[in-house]
C-alpha cells in the first residue's frame, strides 16, 4: 500500500536519541547476521505464491490447511536451497531465528515445524550414526511428527500406554495402542501431512517393561499416502490457535516395524533381546529439553511483535486531551499505557537475553553429554523448566496486555494480536505444563534446600541458601545488584517455606508423594521474602515512573529496532507507516460480507420478518 508515513510517527523516529541499526544489530547478535537475515527475508518475500489475496481468517478449517500446505513445501524446497545455496543457514536455531519470516507467510503456523524443529533434530539427537545416515538423507521420502501425548496421558509420561513388544522370532518390535485412553492426540502435522512419526512407547522384552524410548514408525504409503495396514489416523479438529498445524490422533494395531527402528545413539536392543542401558535414564527427554530451551527466544520473538504492534499504533492514535482545553494526545502519552507497553519492550530483551544464554548452555551441557559427563543435565534440566514456563506465562499475558492496550482495534483479527496471543499462549501449556515444569524446578530447589538446612556443602550456585539461613543477607539496596539480592533472598525464603510445610505434612505421617502434592501451591508461588520496606517500594516505583518518562521518547525506536517487516507484523495497527484507519478500511473491503450490496439472508430471513404484516 503506498501513501505517506503518519506525521506523529514521523516526529517519534526524529526524536530518538540512539542508533536504530546498532540497537537490531545487537539483537541480531552482529550486522552479519542482520544482513544475513534480511536477504533471506527478501528472497522468500520475492516468492508471489506464498502471499494470499484472502485473509486467512475467510477460509474454511480444510481450505486453511490446504492453503498452509502449499506454502509449506514451497518453503521446505526454499529452505533446501537455501542449505546448498548462496545464503548458507548453518545453524538454523540460533536464536536470531533466520526463520521469523514463516509467522508472516502462514500468519498462524508451519504444517511442518514439528517435521523441521522436532523430527529431524530427534533423529539427529538420539538415533545411532547408522540410523542417522539411513534417516537423514536430504532426498528422504519421510514426512515425520513427534508422537508422544496421547488423550489419557501428556504431562505425566511415565503413564503412557502405547507398547513396542520386541519379538525375537522376526526380530521386530509390535506396536499397539491397548485401549483408548491410549490413542496417540495432538502431534502437529499428523493428521494429514506425516508419513512416519517418532513415536514414544514403553518398551517390553520377553515380558519385562524397560520404560520409554523412542521409535521410528512408517504411519502412511509414501507413494499413495494411504495409511497402513494396522494404523487409524486423523486429524483432531478446530483449535483456538495452531488451526493450520493438522494436529492429529493416532493408534497402531498390533503395527510391526524392525528393531532397528528403535532409536539407538544412547540405548540398544540387541538381536537376542539383550537391553543395553542409557548412561542416564532421562537422555530419552532430550527432544523436550532442547524445544523447551528454542522457545524462550521464540516467546522473546512474539513478544517484539506484539510490542511493535502496540507501540506504533499508540504513537498514531490520539483520544482525549490530557488537560481540557488541550488538543487530543497519542495514547502513547498517558503514563498508564507507557507501563503497559515498555514493559512488554523490556521483557523481549530479557528473554532474548536468556533464551541465547540458554541455547550456548544447552550446547556446552550437551557436549559434555558426549564425552560421557551428565553432572550439568539436572541443573540444565531444572533452568529449562522454569524459564520455558514463565516465558511462556509472560509473554502471553503481555500479548494479551498489548491487545487491550490497543483497545477494541486490538480485538480485530487484522490487527493480528489474537493470532500472536492464541500462539503465545499455547506455550504455556505444550512441551510441559506450567505448572508441571515449575514443580520439576522446585524438586530441584528442595534437593539443595535440605543440603542447606542439613549444613552439608552446596555448589557455588547455592551458596545464597547459607547466607540466607546464617541471616547473612544484605540490607535491600536500590541498585540492580541490590534487586539481584533481594530476588535471591525470595527464593531462598520461598523454598525454605515450602520445605517447612514439606517436612511439617512428613512428620504429621503423610506419605512423601502426598506431602509434596499439599505443599504444592506454595512450591509454585513466589512471595516477598526479601528485607524490602515500604519505603523502599515506594522509591522503586517512583524511579520506575521517571525511567518511563525517560524511554517515552525512544518508544517508536526501540520496537523499530525489532526490524520486523510489516509482511512478517501482518497487522494493519503495527504496519511501519502507520496508516492505521486506512489499512483498517482496506481489510474490511476483503470481508465476503461486503461482496453483494443487499445479502441474499435479507431476502431469505429478514424481509419475511420485518415486512410480514405490510406485506
Ligand atoms: C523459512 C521458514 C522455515 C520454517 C521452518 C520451521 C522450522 C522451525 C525450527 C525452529 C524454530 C523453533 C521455534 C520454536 C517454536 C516451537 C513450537 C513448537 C510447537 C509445538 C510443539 C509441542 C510438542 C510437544 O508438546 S511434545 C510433548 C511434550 N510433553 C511434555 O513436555 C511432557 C511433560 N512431562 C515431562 O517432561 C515429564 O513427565 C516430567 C519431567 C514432568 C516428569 O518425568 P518423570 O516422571 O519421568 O520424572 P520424575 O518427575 O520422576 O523425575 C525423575 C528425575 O528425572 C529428572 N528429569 C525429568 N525430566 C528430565 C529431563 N528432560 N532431563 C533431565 N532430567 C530430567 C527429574 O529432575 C528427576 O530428577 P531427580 O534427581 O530429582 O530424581
Ligand atoms: C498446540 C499444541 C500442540 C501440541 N503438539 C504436540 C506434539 O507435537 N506432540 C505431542 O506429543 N504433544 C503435543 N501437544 C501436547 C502437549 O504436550 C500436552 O498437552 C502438554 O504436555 C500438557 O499435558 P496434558 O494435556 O496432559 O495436561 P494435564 O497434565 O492433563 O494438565 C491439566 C491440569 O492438571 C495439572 N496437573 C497435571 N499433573 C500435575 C501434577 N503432577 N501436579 C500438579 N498439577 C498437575 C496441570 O497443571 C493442569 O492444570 C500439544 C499441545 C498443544 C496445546
Amino acid at each position: 500500500m503506498g501513501g505517506r508515513v503518519n506525521e506523529d510517527l514521523i516526529k517519534e523516529r526524529r526524536k530518538c536519541t540512539f542508533d536504530i541499526k546498532e540497537l537490531t544489530h545487537i539483537i541480531d547478535c552482529g550486522e552479519e547476521n542482520t544482513i544475513k537475515r534480511k536477504q533471506i527475508d527478501n528472497y522468500i518475500l520475492n516468492i508471489k505464491e506464498l502471499w494470499d489475496d484472502v485473509p486467512e481468517e475467510y477460509l474454511s478449517h480444510k481450505e486453511r490447511y490446504e492453503n498452509a500446505i502449499k506454502k509449506a513445501f514451497i518453503v521446505l524446497k526454499v529452505l533446501r536451497q537455501l542449505h546448498t545455496g548462496n545464503i548458507q543457514i548453518t545453524d538454523h536455531r540460533t536464536p536470531t531465528n533466520v526463520y521469523s519470516i514463516q509467522d508472516g507467510i502462514f500468519r498462524n503456523v508451519n504444517p511442518l515445524l514439528i517435521h523441521i524443529g522436532l523430527f529431524w533434530s530427534t533423529i539427529a539427537a538420539q538415533a545411532s550414526t547408522e540410523q542417522q545416515a539411513e534417516w537423514l538423507q536430504p532426498d528422504s521420502s519421510m514426512i515425520g511428527t513427534y508422537v508422544q501425548t496421547e488423550l489419557g496421558h501428556g504431562s505425566f509420561i511415565r503413564g503412557i500406554e502405547t507398547t513396542a513388544t520386541y519379538d525375537s522370532t522376526t526380530d521386530e518390535f509390535i506396536l499397539h495402542t491397548p485401549r483408548l485412553s491410549a490413542y496417540k492426540w495432538w502431534p502437529g502435522g499428523l493428521g494429514n501431512t506425516a508419513n512416519a512419526c517418532l513415536v514414544m512407547a514403553q518398551l517390553y522384552i520377553n515380558g519385562t517393561c524397560h520404560g520409554l524410548h523412542i521409535f521410528l514408525a512408517q504411519i502412511r504409503d509414501f507413494d499413495t499416502h494411504k495409511p497402513l495396514p494396522g494404523i487409524k489416523v486423523g486429524e483432531i479438529g478446530p483449535k483456538m490457535g495452531f488451526n493450520t498445524a493438522d494436529n492429529g490422533f493416532l493408534g497402531f494395531d498390533n503395527h510391526r516395524i524392525p528393531r532397528t527402528n528403535m532409536l539407538m545413539k544412547n540405548v540398544q536392543v540387541l538381536r537376542d533381546g539383550t537391553y543395553v542401558k542409557p548412561k542416564h535414564d532421562k537422555l530419552t527427554y532430550g527432544s523436550m529439553l532442547l524445544t523447551r530451551v528454542t522457545l524462550i527466544s521464540d516467546l522473546a520473538y512474539q513478544l517484539s511483535k506484539a510490542a511493535t504492534i502496540a507501540v506504533r499504533y499508540s504513537a498514531v492514535r490520539r483520544q482525549s486531551p490530557i488537560k481540557s482545553n488541550e488538543p487530543e494526545r497519542q495514547i502513547l502519552d498517558f503514563v498508564s499505557q507507557q507501563h503497559k507497553l515498555f514493559i512488554t519492550i523490556a521483557s523481549s530483551h530479557v528473554y532474548r537475553v536468556v533464551g541465547l544464554w540458554m541455547w550456548n548452555s544447552h550446547k556446552r551441557v550437551t557436549a559434555d553429554i558426549h564425552e560421557g559427563n551428565m553432572g550439568q543435565l539436572p541443573e540444565l534440566h531444572a533452568l529449562a523448566c522454569c524459564l520455558k514456563a514463565i516465558s511462556s506465562r509472560d509473554a502471553s499475558a503481555l500479548v494479551e496486555q498489548c491487545r487491550l492496550a490497543c483497545g477494541g482495534h486490538g480485538y480485530m483479527m487484522a490487527s493480528n494480536l489474537p493470532q500472536i496471543y492464541a500462539y503465545t499462549t499455547a506455550a504455556v501449556t505444550y512441551e510441559g505444563e506450567y505448572t508441571v515444569l515449575l514443580l520439576q524446578t522446585a524438586r530441584y530447589l528442595v534437593k539443595f534446600w535440605r543440603l542447606a538446612a542439613e549444613h552439608k556443602p552446596l555448589p557455588q550456585n547455592f551458596a545464597y541458601f547459607e547466607d540466607y539461613i546464617k541471616k547473612n543477607f544484605e540490607q535491600w539496596r536500590n541498585s540492580p545488584e541490590g534487586i539481584i539480592e533481594g530476588f535471591k533472598a525470595i527464593v531462598a525464603g520461598k523454598t525454605k517455606a515450602a520445605y517447612d510445610t514439606l517436612q511439617c505434612n512428613l512428620r504429621n505421617g503423610r506419605e512423601f508423594e502426598e506431602a509434596w502434592n499439599m505443599a504444592s501451591v506454595q512450591l509454585t508461588n513466589a512471595s516477598e521474602y526479601s528485607t524490602i520496606s515500604r519505603n523502599d517500594i515506594e522509591a522503586l516505583q517512583s524511579r520506575y515512573e521517571e525511567l518511563l518518562a525517560l524511554i517515552r521518547p525512544n518508544a517508536v525506536g526501540l520496537v523499530d529496532a525489532f526490524d520486523i517487516r510489516d509482511e512478517v507484523l501482518c497487522s494493519t495497527l503495527g504496519a511501519y507507516d502507520g496508516r492505521v484507519y486506512e489499512r483498517m478500511m482496506e481489510e474490511a473491503s476483503k470481508s465476503p460480507l461486503n461482496e453483494d450490496v443487499v445479502n441474499e439472508s435479507f431476502h431469505k430471513y429478514i424481509r419475511p420478518v420485518t415486512m410480514k404484516n405490510k406485506l
